[in-house]
């Protein structure tokens, strides 16, 4: 086992201790998929169809959520629908909450600015299937649209190998009004979702984690001149706990694997200030692994000297999932200094399963350092902020001659007259 010692490293071994694998500069990936996406953007549903069966041999399908939801509420048993119907709950009154607020300005006399918030048309979900069946990511994508607003969503999630829908997708979408399910995963799904194919129609921003093939697609759509938006950089899993003397070795190993277990790409960091506490938790998750079976990705250790170097270290990797397992006085001063984090676990109770299924918040977040500039998906993101500039009475006068001179000193005499036109000047 590795403990990376931070305090005494070189910058450089500092960078190499923060460093991820750069999945977005992978120039092999970045071909492969870029050959998938822009052959689905030429070619429509005959080559989505050939990508489909290559990839994952199943048909892109349609499916009708009612029959699967019928049966799933008879078999899901009482403790899931339960378990659903709380996170639908939290998650729903979370949202409904973090609706944004129009802006109303008056600039001076006359002149009402506003922003009006206004929901997306249409938007495409993409809810992870790879490994397992992720419903909660349609609970976590799909209130949030509803709450905003949206009436159209595209929902895709990778095929099964018996054709049909997993029973927990099919509850949790009738649950948020979505009627029917394409069976499709991965870049191609991302593709069918920013030109359209077949019947899938284009939508206008694509919502939604995915591992590296669908993060990379995500990020070419997005940068495809007239192609659709995306939410954010959402990749394979990452949480870094923050842990001193007081510790406990069971929660910080279990957390830690909580995420580990979602890829062998996912990220997870030890960043302890007790190297004891490190040791422990390390021998905890050998443990619970073997009780576990299954795979796991690795663990990262960095002993830090105290609590500020902690500190430094979240800041400076910005991780998807930050926990402080720290008494709450620490844990409370540690999370006020934070700039940098998807979301943050405060103190020992605090277990990130939590806020992946029902704490309130959605889950889907920044990956890959972007929480240096986006929080995770809110109701906001399922909306834009329109601009609306009402000019009446007093108000042409107050601003046309300001406006003219303006656009004089840049040259544009067209924009000049177009203000002086307001106060009553003949333009010809
Ligand atoms: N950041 C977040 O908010 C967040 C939230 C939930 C999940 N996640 C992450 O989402 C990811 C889910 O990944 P997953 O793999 O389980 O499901 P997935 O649905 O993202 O990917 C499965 C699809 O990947 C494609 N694929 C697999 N191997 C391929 C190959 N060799 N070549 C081309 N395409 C291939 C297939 O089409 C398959 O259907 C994980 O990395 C998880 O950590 C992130
Ligand atoms: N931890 C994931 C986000 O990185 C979300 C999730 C879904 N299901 C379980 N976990
Ligand atoms: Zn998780």
């Amino acid at each position: 086992m590795t403990l990376f010692d931070w305090t005494n490293a070189s910058p450089e071994e500092k960078d190499a201790i923060l460093a991820r694998p750069d999945r977005r500069d992978d120039p092999d990936l970045r071909a492969e998929v870029a050959r998938m996406v822009y052959t689905i953007r030429d070619e429509g549903w005959p080559a989505l169809r050939r990508y489909a069966r290559r990839i994952d041999q199943a048909d892109v399908r349609a499916i009708a959520v009612e029959p699967y939801a019928d049966r799933a509420e008879r078999t899901l048993g009482d403790e899931a629908i339960d378990a659903i119907a709380l996170a639908y709950d939290h998650i729903a009154k979370f949202h409904e909450a973090a609706r944004p607020d129009d802006v109303f300005v008056e600039t001076c006399d006359g002149l009402t600015m506003s922003k009006r918030w206004i929901a997306l048309d249409r938007v495409g979900l993409y809810v992870p299937g790879g490994k397992a069946p992720l419903f909660s990511t349609l609970l976590m994508l799909a209130v949030p649209a509803r709450i905003a607003g949206v009436r159209d969503i595209v929902c895709v999630t990778p095929p099964r190998a018996d054709g049909g829908l997993d029973p927990a997708i099919a509850y949790c979408a009738r649950l948020c009004g979505i009627d029917r399910i394409w069976s499709v995963g991965g870049a191609q799904a991302i593709a069918a979702l920013a030109f359209g194919a077949g019947d899938i129609p284009a939508v206008d921003r694509i919502y939604g984690p995915g591992n590296k093939w669908v993060s990379m697609a995500k990020s070419l759509v997005s940068s495809t001149p007239g192609g659709p938006g995306i939410d954010l950089p959402a990749g394979p899993s990452e949480l870094l706990v923050i842990a001193d003397d007081s510790a406990d070795p069971v929660f910080v190993a279990a957390d830690l694997l909580s995420q580990a277990e979602h890829d062998p790409d996912a990220q997870v960091l030890l960043v302890s200030t007790d190297e004891g506490c490190a040791r422990e938790a390390l021998a905890q998750a050998e443990r619970q692994m073997a009780a576990m079976g299954g795979d796991f990705a690795p663990i990262r250790t960095v002993l830090c000297a105290d609590l500020n170097d902690a500190v430094e270290i979240a800041n400076l990797y910005a991780p998807e999932h930050l926990s402080l397992a720290l008494d709450a006085a620490d844990a409370d001063a540690v999370a006020a200094k934070i700039r940098n984090a998807g979301t943050v676990f405060v103190g020992h109770s605090a277990a990130e399963t939590f806020g992946d299924y029902c704490a309130g918040p959605s889950h889907v977040l920044p990956t890959d350092g972007a929480a240096r500039y986006t929080g995770g998906i809110s109701t906001q993101t399922f909306m834009k902020a329109v601009g609306f500039q009402r000019v009446e009475g007093n108000g042409a006068r107050q601003i046309a001659a300001a406006a003219a001179a303006l656009a004089r000193l840049e040259g544009l005499e067209a924009h000049a007259r177009a203000a002086e036109a307001r106060l009553g000047k003949a333009l010809a």
